[in-house]
């Protein structure tokens, strides 16, 4: 099956500015994939070269197997960085409006606002003026009204920005809802969270390069677990197994120590746990935690100081 989106080797620049410097990426139909970078990183400018708003440099597009996102606007919903809706209209009559500019009628886009705004909580927001929304709600008005022509893929910029934890979780029950539909949806962040729950998979870009393109996964196996071990006996013997760098003690309690073991490489749980057993290690605890997504995505960008220099770099100190 083609894919439903194919940016190749992306490039472009403002003036002497260079947001984009080679982007590529491959979105199969029915994926949830994750736009991930830090501020500035040169994920909205590849959004809006994905859905035609603006040209590469160089590079190709492809989308919906249109080379035009112009031409098969009517099956994409996109809810662009800049938020805005009209003030004036409901919110049920807003969505329905721009589902009208998709190419609904407008009955048919008036119901279905209806349905959305029941469905997600807010049938009590239907009839009120968009200026008489809280920021948040807007925002919730704002992403279904890029689903109210049922589009077949949903691009989604920074969807998670401004909104609580609660609507958070309402927006990924959404997203979830729309990916069991058949939907395909893409969405930028620089929350890995988010990511790391919901997406098939993930594009990491920093200074406009690409980083790392697979699973979450694929992702998490860059980095090798964190393997705690709480122990009363010697465990110096466990550095004859090749994989192991270094143990570390981490703290003691009661005579058992905590230690960490550092290894070099991915280690089974039964071969750290066999060697302990043949040097009589008696293991009060022991734990291999995976890295987070959000350990991967310091580590790929250069470090915790990496991703907020970027974000100085371009004025944006907003973590959220
Ligand atoms: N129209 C423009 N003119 C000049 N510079 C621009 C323009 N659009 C983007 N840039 C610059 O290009 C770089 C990439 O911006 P972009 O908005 O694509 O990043 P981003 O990853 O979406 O960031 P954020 O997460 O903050 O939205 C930034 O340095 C930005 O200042």
């Amino acid at each position: 099956m083609a894919p439903i989106v194919e940016l190749s080797n992306i490039h472009k620049r403002f003036g002497d500015h260079i947001a984009v410097e080679d982007v590529s990426m491959q979105v199969e139909p029915g994926q949830v994939y994750g736009f991930l970078g830090p501020n500035g990183a040169g994920k909205t400018t590849s959004i809006r070269i994905m859905l035609g708003i603006i040209d590469p440099d160089r590079g190709t597009r492809q989308i919906l197997g249109a080379q035009s996102a112009l031409s098969v606007s009517h099956r994409v919903g996109y809810l662009p960085e800049e938020r805005g809706l009209y003030k004036n209209m409901s919110a049920q009559n807003v969505i329905a409006y721009l589902g009208q500019l998709k190419g609904m009628d407008g009955a048919s886009a008036k119901r279905r606002a209806g349905e959305l705004l029941e469905r997600y909580g807010l049938a009590d927001a239907a009839k009120k003026r968009v200026k008489q929304l809280s920021k948040g709600m807007a925002q919730k008005v704002q992403v279904l009204s890029t689903m109210v022509h049922d589009p077949d893929l949903v691009v989604l910029d920074e969807p998670f920005s401004g909104l609580d934890p609660v609507n958070q979780q309402v927006l990924e029950d959404l997203l979830m809802d729309m990916k069991q539909a058949g939907k395909t949806i893409i969405f930028s962040t620089h929350v890995m969270q988010h990511a790391e729950r919901l997406c098939d998979r993930i594009g990491l870009i920093a200074h406009g390069r690409d980083v790392f393109n697979g699973t979450v996964g694929e992702a998490k196996r860059l980095l090798t677990p964190r393997i705690l071990l709480r122990t009363k006996d010697d465990i110096m013997a466990l550095h004859e197994l090749e994989a192991v760098r270094d143990v570390t003690p981490i703290s003691e309690e009661n005579g058992v120590m905590e230690w960490e073991i550092v290894t070099q490489g991915r280690v089974s749980t039964e071969e750290l746990v066999g060697r302990c057993m043949e040097h009589r290690i008696e293991i009060a605890h022991f734990s291999m935690i995976e890295p987070s997504l959000h350990e991967v995505f310091v580590h790929l960008v250069g470090g915790e100081k990496a991703v907020e220099d970027q974000n100085v770099s371009k004025g944006w100190g907003d973590a959220t």
